[in-house]
C-alpha cells in the first residue's frame, strides 16, 4: 500500500502527540453547542464581539507575515497564499461588521476581554522580525486550522446548526477555506522539513501555545473571564 510508505509530516506527527489539546481546540463545547443546536445566542454575541477584535489585530499579524515570506521564502508563490489570506481578512472584517448589526452586537463598545488581549500580545510577538518566517507560519495555519475544523464540524452529517449561525459556520466550514488551510499546511512542512533542530522546537511549541490560545478564546464565550 502506497501510503504506508509515505514519511509523516512534521505537523501530521505533533497533531498525533498533542491530539488531546487539538481536540479541545477543534470540538469545544461552544461550537459543540452550535452543531446540536443548543447554543446560547448571547454566547455568540459575546463571542463575536471578542472575535472582531481578534480579527483586527490578526490583520497585522498576517502583513508581517507576508513581509517574512517575502524576505525569506524560498517559494514565490507562498506570497500569493498569504496574499490571499489578507484578502479574505477584508472581507471577514465587513462581515463582522454586517453579522454584528444583524444580531445587535455594538463593536465600538466592546471591550477586550483578558485572554483576548493576551491572545492579540502573543500574535504581536510573532511579528517581531527575530521570528523565523517557518514559525509564523506554522502559527498562521493553526490558527486557521482551528476555525476550519471547528466550523466544518458544525456542518458534517448529523448537524442540527440553526438556520441563523450556517452563514458563520461557512465562512470557515467551506472546501476552499478546507483547501486554503491545507495549503498553508503544506507551506509549513515544507520549510520545516528543512529547518533546524531549535526552529522545529519553536514552531512546535509556537502550536501548542496557540492551540491553548484558541480553547481559551472559545471558554470567553461563557462569559466568566
Ligand atoms: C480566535 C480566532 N482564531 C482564528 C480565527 C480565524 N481567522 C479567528 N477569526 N479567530
Amino acid at each position: 500500500m502506497e501510503e504506508c510508505n509515505k514519511e509523516i509530516s512534521m505537523i501530521q506527527k505533533w497533531l498525533n502527540q498533542h491530539n488531546e489539546l487539538y481536540t479541545s481546540a477543534t470540538r469545544h463545547p461552544f461550537t459543540l453547542s452550535i452543531r446540536d443546536g443548543s447554543v446560547d445566542l448571547s454566547a455568540f454575541k459575546r463571542w463575536l464581539g471578542q472575535d472582531y477584535i481578534f480579527v483586527r489585530a490578526f490583520v497585522p499579524f498576517v502583513a508581517s507575515l507576508l513581509l517574512k515570506a517575502w524576505k525569506e521564502s524560498d517559494e514565490d508563490s507562498d506570497i500569493e497564499v498569504i496574499l490571499g489570506g489578507i484578502a479574505a481578512l477584508n472581507d471577514e472584517v465587513s462581515w463582522f461588521k454586517s453579522e454584528a448589526s444583524k444580531w445587535s452586537v455594538s463593536l465600538s463598545t466592546t471591550v477586550p476581554q483578558k485572554t483576548n488581549l493576551e491572545y492579540c500580545r502573543f500574535l504581536e510577538s510573532l511579528m517581531s522580525p527575530e521570528v523565523d518566517y517557518t514559525v509564523a507560519v506554522t502559527a498562521f495555519w493553526a490558527i486557521e486550522a482551528v476555525y476550519q475544523e471547528s466550523y466544518a464540524h458544525c456542518l458534517s452529517d448529523g448537524s442540527k446548526t440553526p438556520e441563523e449561525l450556517k452563514e458563520t459556520c461557512q465562512r470557515w466550514g467551506n472546501d476552499g477555506f478546507g483547501q486554503y488551510c491545507h495549503t498553508l499546511q503544506n507551506i509549513a512542512n515544507r520549510r520545516l522539513e528543512k529547518s533546524s533542530e531549535d526552529i522545529i522546537s519553536k514552531a512546535e511549541a509556537t502550536v501548542i501555545r496557540v492551540l491553548e490560545y484558541e480553547v481559551e478564546f472559545w471558554n470567553m464565550s461563557r462569559g466568566e473571564t
